[in-house]
């Protein structure tokens, strides 16, 4: 049964949490109306694989959060062992190609808004975030991760090469030779590795004190014009923005004439059917 305690807790959050009207189907999001803070949660069962729908949701809800002028946005997930698991395999396997065209825009759409996003962000990386996973949270300003995760982009590993918004994201928060390194590796860190090298920013030991990292965090621009901050972010970022823009149609097509390959075809299958089988026994 539950306490009388955590039910009174739950009453005082409910007053002061909205959820925002337009919620979409695979991203909740929520507003705290206190601090004005919008949390955006991945909510794709089992692991946030990030397909179609997901992406369109995920790009919704942080242009939503951006036009509703909130204080900040933080990213997290449903899942309590997983972050994402980065794009849903099932989208490059046997794919459609009008389907996996639009999976690769909407990826792509989802990196700019978030990467460019106006507001202070964060991610309370509460699980894994491998390859997409990892993209996510280093387009945001800040990372919180839990113990025992683990975080990298992987993608080399499986034979496709990282496109230029994994190197932007690296780059961004780490050391050149760090960044270079660990992308041709395709290291996938854990939660202590992480921290050392500077992929995350803090270790919190649960879902809700990541989120209260990220809320601080977020809080330290409370004195700041948001939109100096926002043009001073801007100015950082803009060149990666520009690049990415200038490259766009190459990379989609890259990708596309990629996942066609044959061979891409056959690994990717052994992949994932590696991932199955790990059920399986
Ligand atoms: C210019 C461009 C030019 C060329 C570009 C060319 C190509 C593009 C290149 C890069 C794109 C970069 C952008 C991003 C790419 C990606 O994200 S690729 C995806 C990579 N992801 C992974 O490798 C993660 C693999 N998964 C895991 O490591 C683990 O599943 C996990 C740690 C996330 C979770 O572990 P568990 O909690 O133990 O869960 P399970 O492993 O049991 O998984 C449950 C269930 O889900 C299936 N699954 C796992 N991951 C995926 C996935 N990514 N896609 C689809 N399905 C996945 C798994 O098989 C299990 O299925 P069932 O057994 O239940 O059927």
């Amino acid at each position: 049964m539950m306490s009388s305690m955590s039910l009174s807790r739950m009453l005082r959050a409910a007053s002061v949490c909205r959820t925002m009207s337009t919620a979409t189907k695979l991203t909740a999001v929520e507003v705290n109306d206190k601090t004005g803070i919008a949390t955006v949660t991945l909510s794709r069962p089992p692991i946030n694989a990030l397909n179609v729908e997901l992406l369109h949701d995920l790009y919704q809800s942080i242009k939503e959060i951006e036009n509703n002028k909130s204080r900040g946005l933080i990213l997290t997930s449903s899942n309590d062992k997983v972050f994402s698991a980065g794009l849903d395999i099932n989208e490059m396997y046997r794919p459609d190609k009008d389907r996996a065209r639009l999976l690769w825009t909407k990826l792509q759409d989802v990196w700019l808004a978030l990467y460019g996003c106006a507001l202070p962000t964060a991610a309370a990386i509460n699980g894994h975030a491998p390859a997409g996973g990892c993209l996510l949270a280093t387009s945001c300003e800040y990372r919180v991760i839990l113990p025992q995760c683990r975080i990298g982009l992987n993608e080399i590993q499986l034979g496709l090469v990282p496109p230029i918004f994994c190197m932007f994201n690296f780059l961004n928060v780490l050391p050149r030779r760090v960044a270079e390194r660990a992308l041709v590796q395709g290291r996938i860190f854990t939660t202590e590795q992480a921290l050392q090298i500077g992929l995350v920013d803090d270790v919190a030991s649960s879902k809700e004190k990541a989120l209260e990292k990220c809320s601080q965090f977020i809080a330290t621009f409370a004195q700041t014009n948001p939109l100096a901050r926002s043009l001073t972010k801007l100015k950082f970022r803009g060149a990666d923005l520009q690049r990415f823009e200038s490259e766009r149609t190459n990379e989609l097509e890259s990708f596309l004439e990629f996942i066609d390959h044959p061979q891409m075809q056959e690994d990717l299958g052994i992949y994932l059917e590696g991932l199955k089988k790990k059920n399986r026994n």
